[in-house]
């Protein structure tokens, strides 16, 4: 919401509350100097009922109203906080379920295929016990980056705890998905992170799934699927992407 619109949303609902507050005034005087029927006070207690809510009302609900969009903007930014992981910006584990969940309904709905992929950086413990956890969370947002530069923008890029990491990409075949993890390994092998002047390199180790899904199908359990890849990824010598079914 910018600045302006927020003004212009709140003057309007405080000159809405002090019309109605004057509206009500009115009409509470008028049925009580119907049954007085003195005309001199009458013009003076119609003056005061319009005057008092006009000079009252703007104030307090100016206040209120401050607060109460400060209180959802809050409320926003404090719900789309609790769905991205701290170190990385990327969705989190239950984020990213919630909506590769969405995903997956469209593209059984509309038939398209998509692409599961499950990342895990390779010997991260050994980065942490010899450079120490500050070159660790280095490597994470350094892999990010390259998540972020290999992907499409409409693809879902998540991680799912400590160096684990999943990509959903909608309308994706297994060649395209494919592709994309091969320039990820390259860009890998082309780039460092460095930490107390040493450059430190370090490998990925992917499973990959590709379908067309059915009602059948959950994020569960393709991402299963797509952990057994990535166990033979990691056991035939990772830095390797291995496709489920291949
Ligand atoms: N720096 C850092 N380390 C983390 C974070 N989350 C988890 N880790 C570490 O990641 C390491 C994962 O180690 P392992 O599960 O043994 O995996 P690995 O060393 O990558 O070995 P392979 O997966 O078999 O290649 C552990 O040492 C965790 O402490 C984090 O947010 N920051």
């Amino acid at each position: 919401m910018t600045q302006k619109t927020y003004k212009l949303g709140r003057l309007s609902t405080v000159l809405f509350i002090t019309f109605i507050s004057v509206c009500t005034s009115l009409l509470i005087t008028s049925i009580v100097f119907y049954f007085c029927q003195d005309m001199a006070i009458s013009k003076i207690g119609m003056f005061a009922a319009i005057v008092t809510p006009l000079v009252v009302a703007p104030f307090p609900s100016w206040y209120l109203m401050g607060l109460l969009m400060k209180v959802s903007a809050l409320e926003k930014e404090m719900r789309l906080l609790a769905s991205l992981d701290s170190l990385t910006g990327l969705l989190n584990r239950r984020a990213f379920f919630n909506d590769a969940e969405v995903l997956l309904h469209y593209a059984v709905r509309e038939q398209i295929s998509v692409s599961v992929v499950g990342l895990d950086l390779d010997k991260f413990k050994t980065i942490n016990d010899t450079y120490g956890h500050s070159a660790g969370d280095l490597a994470l947002k350094h892999f990010t980056a390259a998540l972020k530069g290999s992907c499409r923008q409409s693809d879902l890029i998540g991680r799912l705890g400590g160096e684990e990491f999943a990509l959903f990409l909608p309308n994706t075949s297994v060649e395209e998905a494919y592709t994309l993890t091969q320039r990820l390994h390259k860009t890998l092998s082309q780039s460092s992170i460095k930490v107390q002047d040493t450059a430190i390199q370090y490998t990925v180790s992917i499973g990959l799934l590709s379908l067309v899904p059915t009602r059948a199908d959950t994020i569960e359990t393709l991402l299963q699927h797509v952990d057994s890849s990535l166990y033979q990824a990691k056991n035939s010598g990772r830095n390797r992407t291995v496709v489920y079914g291949s």
